[in-house]
């Protein structure tokens, strides 16, 4: 089941610059950068409860966030649903049709394990689901 909007991602061609204007300028408190090699994203936090802000930012200048930054120079990237059974949520979802990104979760941010729906199966929006280290 499907129980918070866990974080919004925001694709940042500058990384260190976009961190200072979330912290100095927006006066949001920063939990930090990790690197989630297997989704070739370097990431950082801003929690806002009940949910998080998220930057997002090409690790070593590769993978999907370089290609949307090569389109779109930057901009809202991502919505992530927290989930308390991805399995359940992702077989019930493909049951009604969405087009998943990969066939099962994969390692996220924090220990989670995320999975993306394509953004055509949502209006444009590029949807990830996410399970928390400690809900799994
Ligand atoms: C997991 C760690 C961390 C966490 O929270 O824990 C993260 O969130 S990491 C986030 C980075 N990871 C991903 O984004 C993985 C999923 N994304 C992808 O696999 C690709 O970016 C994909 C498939 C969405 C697009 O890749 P593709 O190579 O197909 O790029 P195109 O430029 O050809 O795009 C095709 C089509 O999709 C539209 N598009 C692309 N990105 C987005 C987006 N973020 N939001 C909305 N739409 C998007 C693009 O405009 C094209 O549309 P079209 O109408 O066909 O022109
Ligand atoms: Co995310």
């Amino acid at each position: 089941m499907i129980t918070a909007l866990d974080h919004i991602a925001i694709a940042v061609p500058d990384f260190e610059k976009a961190i200072k204007r979330f912290m100095e300028d927006f006066g949001l408190t920063f939990d930090g950068t990790e690197d989630v090699v297997p989704a070739r994203t370097s990431t950082a936090f801003f929690p806002l409860p009940p949910t998080s802000i998220e930057l997002v930012h090409p690790l070593n200048g590769e993978g999907p966030i370089a290609g949307y930054l090569e389109k779109k120079g930057g901009g809202l990237h991502h919505l992530c649903f927290r989930s308390d059974n991805i399995e359940e949520d992702v077989e019930r979802l493909k049951a009604k049709g969405y087009q998943f990104l990969a066939d099962a979760p994969t390692p996220g941010a924090h220990g989670s394990k995320v999975i993306f729906i394509h953004p055509r199966s949502c209006d444009g929006v590029l949807i990830e689901i996410n399970q928390p280290a400690d809900e799994h």
